[in-house]
This record gives structure tokens, sequence and C-alpha cells, in this order.
């Protein structure tokens, strides 16, 4: 990831219409920027970025247990940075089970990225599905697909004399990513709480989706260590890591550079929204002018303001990843 170079891609602009949406994906040399290594630059000398509370140790070994039980697992990421919300160590845990990749957010990314990252994983062989946990969409064909590999293990059962049941399909991946606003899309009632904040899911809980599908909701793992702090500062960005792990004037800032160099933000768009300039793409500048305009010198608050409005979709949608060459 260190050297891999961020295309710039097209992001759904706020008061566009869905014709007017921008969706050419960059495909020229010059459309490309070093963004990801410069995000790396600016991340270095800053605090480090950990989460690590009690109950994810738990979990994590708790789940470990529960994934030799599963038929198939499906792993959740956030479809705004797919590869940064992918454990380093489920692979290994997994091992050769089935598995199902879902991309959660659909709704938060361009329709040029979203069709970036569904080439990128088909050409891995990879199954995605795009959902959205707010909305539902994607959650039917979660359902199915899941079910679908049901034919396969009870024919198997079969064939062994063993009577058919129920499939187990465990629903994983990192907080606040949209696990159990999945679940409760599938079930189409509320079984698992869901909220705006990582850490809400405490317990590894299984549901029962007919008599074919059995699903285990999990709370959101991470590694101990986040050894990729580019991947962590994302992360924090994005909302999927709790807030006591980052300093949030350190995150808002590398978010204001980032979208400086976004060509479908830029600094433009920052100014509309706030009426200030970047200088020098400097985001701590930025934030410290934003602070004794909007908020008595807090410099917190602005930060928040800013993060608050990147993840309402306020500079447009756009994702902060994408699919490596
Ligand atoms: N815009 C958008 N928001 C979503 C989507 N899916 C979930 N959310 C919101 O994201 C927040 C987190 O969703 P949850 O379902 O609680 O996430 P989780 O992965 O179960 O979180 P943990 O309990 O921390 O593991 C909630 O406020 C949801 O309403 C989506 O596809 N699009």
């Amino acid at each position: 990831m260190v050297n891999q170079y961020l295309q710039i891609l097209a992001g759904k602009t706020p008061g566009l219409s869905s014709k007017q949406t921008i969706t050419t994906y960059q495909e020229e040399q010059n459309d490309w920027l070093d963004l990801d290594a410069e995000f790396y630059r600016w991340t270095k000398s800053l605090r480090p970025v950990q989460w690590y509370p009690g109950h994810i140790a738990k979990t994590e070994k708790e789940l470990k247990e529960q994934l030799k039980l599963m038929d198939v697992v499906i792993d959740v990421r956030d479809a705004r940075i797919p590869l940064a919300t992918s454990h380093p160590e489920m692979d290994s845990w997994i091992g050769n089970k089935k598995r199902m990749l879902v991309l959660n957010r659909e709704d938060m990314i361009s329709t040029a990225e979203r069709n970036a990252w569904a080439t990128y994983f088909a050409k891995q062989g990879t199954k995605v599905v795009f959902s959205n946990g707010q909305l539902g969409m994607g959650a039917l064909k979660l359902g199915r697909l899941a079910k679908s590999l049901a034919v396969g293990i009870n024919a198997k059962r079969r064939a062994k004399g063993l009577l058919p049941r129920a499939v187990r399909a465990g629903i994983v991946g990192y907080p606040n990513v949209g696990k159990s606003s999945l679940i409760n899309r599938l079930l189409k009632r509320r079984m698992c709480p869901a909220a705006p904040r990582p850490g809400v899911t405490r317990v590894l809980k299984w549901i029962r989706f007919g008599k074919d599908l059995e699903l285990l909701d999990s709370p959101g793992i991470l590694p101990m260590r986040i050894s990729d702090q580019g991947a962590a500062m994302k992360l924090a960005i994005c909302d999927d890591i709790g807030e006591r792990s980052y300093d949030v004037a350190d995150v808002a800032a590398i978010l204001v550079q980032m979208l400086t160099k976004l060509p479908t933000v830029g600094s433009k768009a920052l100014y509309n929204r706030y009426k200030i300039h970047v200088e020098d793409h400097c985001g701590k500048t930025f934030l410290e002018k934003l602070s004794m305009e909007l908020f008595n010198g807090d410099v917190n608050q602005a930060a928040f303001r800013v993060l608050t409005d990147f993840r309402k979709g306020r500079f447009g949608w756009v994702g902060l990843e994408i699919p490596p060459k």
C-alpha cells in the first residue's frame, strides 16, 4: 500500500441529478496523484491511532472458536475503504471455508468507484455484494447467496447419511461498517442494536433467518496493533474506529489536506462550505482559522465539524481508496 498511487475518482456531487452525476473514471496518467504516498508522509509524525478495548480482545478469542462452526463467512467492509477495513488475520482464520465479501455503505461512493472495486474483486475470484445497510439494498441478495450455499452443504450431508441443517453464516468485520444494520435489513426487523458509533455490538449473537440460515452477528474486530497507520487514519476519518483512539484535530487536518488533493472535491469545496481558504494545503492552519471563525478558537470543535461534514457527504460522496493495480 505504501507506494500505491491513489487514483482520484469522480464522486457524486451534492445538488447534481443522477444524470449529471460525474462518474467518469479518470484514466489519464495526469489524473493519477501520488496521494497515498503523501498521506503516509503526513501521518508519520502524528500520534498513532490504536484501539483495542477489552470487548474486542474477548470477541476475537470467541470469534476464532465460532468460525470453526461456520459454513460461510460474510466479511463486511466499508465501501469507502475496503482495504483499510480488511482484517490482516481474517484469511488465516477463515482458511478454506466459503466466503462472501460485502462492501457496505455503497451509497457513500460513486458508481465509477463501485465498478472499479467490482472488477478488482471479480479478477480475484471473490464474490462481492454491494449493500446499503440503512436502506436494505443488497441485503436480500446476500441472504439468497448465503442460502444457496446451503444446497451444496446439505447435499454433502445427505451423501454421508446426515440430516440437512440450517447453514451457519458468520457476519464479521471492523467496527461500525454496518454489520448489525445489514442483519436487521435482512430479517426485516430490529434484532441487533445499530448506532452511528463504533463498538455498539458487544457480544456474539446467533439469529435464525427462516429455516435454512443461522446468522452470527459479531462485535467489530480490529487487529491488536494497527501497523499501517495510513489505514488507521482512514478508519478514523470514516468513523470505523473508537473516537478515543485518535486525536480529532490531527485526523481532521489530514482529511482537509486529502480533500484539497481530490479533484472532485478540492480546496474550492472547502471554501464554498466554510468561506475559508486552504493555504499551502495545510489542514492545521485551516482548522485554526475555522475555529476562530466559528468556535471561539476551539480547534477540536472545528475538527469535529469537518469530520462530520465529510461523513455526511457534504463534500460529495468519495471513497478514500482505489483498487490496487
Ligand atoms: N449511509 C449508510 N449508513 C449506514 C449503512 N449501513 C449502516 N449504516 C449506519 O452506520 C452506523 C453503524 O451501523 P451498525 O450496523 O451499527 O454497524 P456495526 O458494524 O454493527 O457496528 P459495531 O457494533 O461497532 O460492530 C449506523 O448509524 C447505521 O445506520 C449504509 O450502507 N449506508
